[in-house]
Order: structure tokens, then C-alpha cells, then sequence
């Protein structure tokens, strides 16, 4: 039974599974925690991903590893593979003026119709923007640009700074796919090319890009460890899940997402709806929102209780937590695009001042943002059969009821696990066996739908005065 290893190098942590790659059964896995905030010293994913490995018992009986990792993080090389500054992560709004920028020059629909996007704060693009208009410096020093997922990749396979690695600044080296890359509004999800016109534009000059692996291609090998493509962490969830035709995906982590599999591009126009690639040749419809899991953390932090606690709180409420509202906008919001917003809390009455209540109007209002960004992917002619519920929030029963209650379909809550991880493990399982694992996945908890449309109407009162 050969062993493959799985990464999610995520915003909060580093996740490392090993599976059999025959069953795809869990065998061991590892975690480390990452730092804080929204601009991070990528060394310290490194560090986090060495700890989380040898957690997991190390890769020395492991055949392949792939990396999945969170999207759009910028992360800026110099001629000697250095890091120029800290990554500004997918969380980070302060380029949220160079997006405006760049709509402006090149127009929503001309952007869309090349790259699948219209630039917001957390697209990689506008970072390389805000970069060469606040440090010129450092700008003029990027010799390439990589995302976390390829930077862990090109440092697992040996490369690095010189003097810091065994192999070298060898920046042609650098890999991604076309997942992670069409989260950077300079590649086209339809023709899988970059567009260095949309680069260069955004940073000022042309740069090294890393060179884009199709599915089941590897990176390279390390000894005798495969090192496969890696992909973005919603992509790679896709393909830990088994996602097909059918499937809408809400992972409720420190970003919220909501995402399908379809077989055609998707360009909207809006930019509600990000025309992503997926990790096995086809298309990945995104909607992501900033504020997720945070806000149950700062919520339940509040009310002094643990997630749990939590969910018992909001338990003790009702559909609607008697009017109390909460849109969650702790951290401006990306849909709507709103980077300069803040949260608020409305419909405060003394009968809704309660515990309960604020407990459940935090679940309600961090999902009806996610059940906007549910109606935005099936206006774009999605039909979700079901919908997989996924992340660390998806574990909480009060985010499982009331999911329920909003998005109008079945939900189905998958074994608890490590789906990104996962994801990186069918593609190392893929690069070892030369074809794309199917490995079954279980169901832990299905709910039916069960209507509660006062959640939604009273949200979007609420949320219509931002
Ligand atoms: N039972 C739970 N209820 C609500 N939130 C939870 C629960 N368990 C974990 N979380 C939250 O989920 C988040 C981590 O989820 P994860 O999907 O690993 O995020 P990411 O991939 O962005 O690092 C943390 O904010 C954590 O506090
Ligand atoms: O920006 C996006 C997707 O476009 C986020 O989904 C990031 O990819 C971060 O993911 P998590 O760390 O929240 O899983």
C-alpha cells in the first residue's frame, strides 16, 4: 500500500495528511499554526509545513506529496529567490484602490472576457499594483511572482534562496496550475496562457510566472518522493470531495466560499461570481466572502463560550433570533465589495438583546452572505442538487441547522476531515498512479431543506443600508 501526503497550507494553519493511496484511508496526519494578520512572512509557511510534516511521521515511507494552499497571496521574488517583503494575503484590503485602478484602465468586461475576473482587493494582480505605486523599491526588485501553494511547491522540491537550499534560486523552476493561477486576474482560465499585458500593467514590469502543470502532472521529485502540481485550496477541496455535477460546496473557514465544478467558463460580468479554473481541467464558479469562521470566533468570544457553547446559545433562539441582525462585515467585505465596511448589529430590541439571540444572529448573518453568493453561482446557470458543507464552522450544529434553513437545498455535512488536504493527496495519488484516484467519501449528517425565509428577508433589509 503506497502512502501519499496531502497539504492545505491555509490562512490559520498548515494540515498535512498521509493516506493509502489505494483506499485513500487516513493513515496520520499533522498540523502547525500560521501567524496572525494579513501581510506574513512566507518562511513562516515553510516552518509551519516542516512542523506539520513531522507531525504527520514524516514523508520517508511516503511516495508523493502535493501542496494546496490558500489563493492570491502575493508572494514577491528578487533575482536570488528571496523574499522582497511580506505576502499580502487573499484578507488583505489595502489594494483595494488599485482594483479600482485597474477596472478603470481596462474595463470590467475586458477583464472578465480574458482572465475570467473582475480585480478585487484579494486578486494577486491588484497587490502587484499597490506595490509598484506604495514601494517602488521593492517593486523594481520583484524578478518573479509566485502564490503561496507554488512557493511551498518550488521549496519542497529544494529550491530557495541561494545559501538557504540545496538547489538554488532557480526561479524557472517555479510551478503552479491553472486553479491557483486564475485566482491572479493575469491568466486566462479558457486558454490556460498567461496575460503578461495584465502583468505588467499591474506591476510595472515583466516578470517570471511560474510555469502552469496540467492535472496529474508533477513538479518534480525529490529523491524519491513525487512532488505533484498543487492547486488552490478550493480547488483542491473540489477534488478532495469528490465534487460533481450537482454539488455546490459552502466551506465556512476563515474565508467563506461557495463553489461548483461545471464543465463550461463562467464569466460574469458583475464580478460577483469569480470564473476560476478547477484542478482537473475544467472550471471552478467562486463566490468568497472575508468574513467566515472569524466571526463565529468573535462572536462566541463575546458572549464568553467556546463553539459549542455557542451552538447551544443559538439553539435557545429562533429562526430570525426575534429580529436581531447581524451583517458581518468585521473585515470590509469582498461580496459585496465593500473593503471599507464594518460589521453591524440592528433590530435591538430589549426581547432580542439576549445571549441566544446575538449567538444566532452571528450564525445567520455570516451564512446569508454565503446564501447571496449561493444565488449569484446559480444565476449563472448552476443547479445545485446539494449542497457539501465544509470547514471548520461546518462542524458547529447551529451552522448546520441553519444552513438548512437558508440555501434551499439539501445539505450534506462530509466526514470530518481535512478536505483541502485531501485534495492535495488525490493529486499526489494521481502524478504516482497516472490516474485520478476515486476515493470514496462519506457522509456524516444530511439535512433537508427546511425554509426559514424571515433569515433572508430580514438580512437583506439590513444589509440594503450599506
Ligand atoms: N465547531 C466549530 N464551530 C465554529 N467554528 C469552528 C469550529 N471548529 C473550528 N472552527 C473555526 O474554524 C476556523 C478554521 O477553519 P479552517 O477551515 O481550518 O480555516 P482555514 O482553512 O481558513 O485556516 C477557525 O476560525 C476555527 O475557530
Ligand atoms: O480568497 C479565497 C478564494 O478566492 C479564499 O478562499 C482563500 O483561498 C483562503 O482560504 P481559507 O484559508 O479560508 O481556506
Amino acid at each position: 500500500m503506497p502512502l501519499v501526503a496531502g497539504v492545505d497550507s491555509s490562512t490559520q494553519s498548515c494540515k498535512v495528511v498521509i493516506v493509502d493511496a489505494d483506499s485513500g484511508a487516513l493513515v496520520r496526519s499533522g498540523r502547525a499554526t500560521h501567524p496572525d494578520g494579513t501581510a506574513v512572512p512566507p518562511a513562516a509557511w515553510w516552518d509551519a509545513l516542516q512542523t506539520a510534516i513531522a507531525g504527520a511521521g514524516g514523508l520517508d515511507d511516503v511516495a508523493a506529496i502535493s501542496v494546496a494552499g490558500q489563493q492570491h497571496g502575493m508572494v514577491a521574488l528578487d533575482e536570488q529567490g528571496n523574499v522582497i517583503r511580506d505576502a499580502l494575503l487573499w484578507n488583505d484590503t489595502r489594494s483595494a484602490g488599485a482594483a479600482r485602478q485597474l477596472i478603470e484602465e481596462v474595463g470590467a468586461a475586458e477583464y472578465v472576457r480574458r482572465t475570467g475576473v473582475v480585480p478585487v482587493a484579494s486578486f494577486t494582480a491588484t497587490k502587484l499594483r499597490w506595490l509598484r505605486d506604495a514601494e517602488p523599491d521593492n517593486a523594481a526588485r520583484v524578478a518573479a511572482v509566485a502564490l503561496p501553494h507554488d512557493w511551498l511547491t518550488w521549496r519542497l522540491r529544494g529550491f530557495g534562496p541561494a545559501g538557504q537550499s540545496p538547489l538554488g534560486p532557480d526561479l524557472a523552476e517555479l510551478t503552479t496550475d491553472r486553479s491557483d493561477a486564475s485566482g491572479t486576474a493575469y491568466f486566462s482560465p479558457t486558454t490556460g496562457d498567461y496575460d503578461r499585458e495584465l502583468l505588467v500593467r499591474a506591476l510595472g514590469h515583466d516578470a517570471v510566472l511560474p510555469r502552469v502543470l496540467g492535472p496529474g502532472e508533477a513538479a518534480g521529485q525529490v529523491g524519491s518522493l513525487i512532488v505533484g502540481p498543487g492547486a488552490g485550496d478550493n480547488a483542491g477541496a473540489a477534488l478532495g470531495l469528490g465534487a460533481a455535477e450537482g454539488d455546490c460546496v459552502v466551506s465556512i473557514g476563515t474565508s467563506g466560499t461557495v463553489f461548483a465544478v461545471t464543465p463550461e467558463p463562467v464569466r460574469d460580468a458583475t464580478g460577483t461570481v469569480a470564473g476560476f479554473a478547477d484542478a482537473s481541467g475544467v472550471f471552478l464558479p467562486l463566490v468568497a466572502t472575508l468574513n467566515a469562521a472569524r466571526v463565529l470566533d468573535a462572536i462566541a468570544g463575546l458572549l464568553g463560550v467556546d463553539h459549542a457553547g455557542l451552538a447551544e446559545l443559538a439553539a435557545q433562539s429562533q429562526p430570525g433570533a426575534h429580529g436581531a441582525v447581524l451583517v458581518p462585515y468585521f473585515e470590509g467585505e469582498r461580496t459585496p465589495n465593500l473593503p471599507d465596511a464594518t460589521a453591524g448589529l440592528t433590530g435591538l430590541t430589549l426581547a432580542s438583546t439576549t445571549r441566544p439571540h446575538l449567538a444566532r444572529a452571528a450564525v445567520e448573518g455570516m451564512l446569508c452572505g454565503l446564501a447571496d453568493g449561493l444565488d449569484a453561482v446559480i444565476a449563472q446557470g448552476v443547479q445545485p442538487r446539494r449542497l457539501l458543507l465544509i470547514g471548520g464552522a461546518a462542524l458547529n450544529p447551529a451552522v448546520q441547522t441553519t444552513a438548512a434553513q437558508l440555501f434551499g437545498v439539501p445539505v450534506h455535512v462530509p466526514t470530518p476531515g481535512e478536505y483541502v488536504a485531501m485534495g492535495g493527496a488525490v493529486q499526489a495519488g494521481w502524478v504516482l498512479a497516472g490516474r485520478r484516484p476515486a476515493w470514496v467519501v462519506d457522509t456524516a449528517a444530511e439535512l433537508a431543506a427546511d425554509p426559514q425565509p424571515v433569515i433572508r428577508e430580514q438580512y437583506a433589509r439590513a444589509r440594503s443600508a450599506y
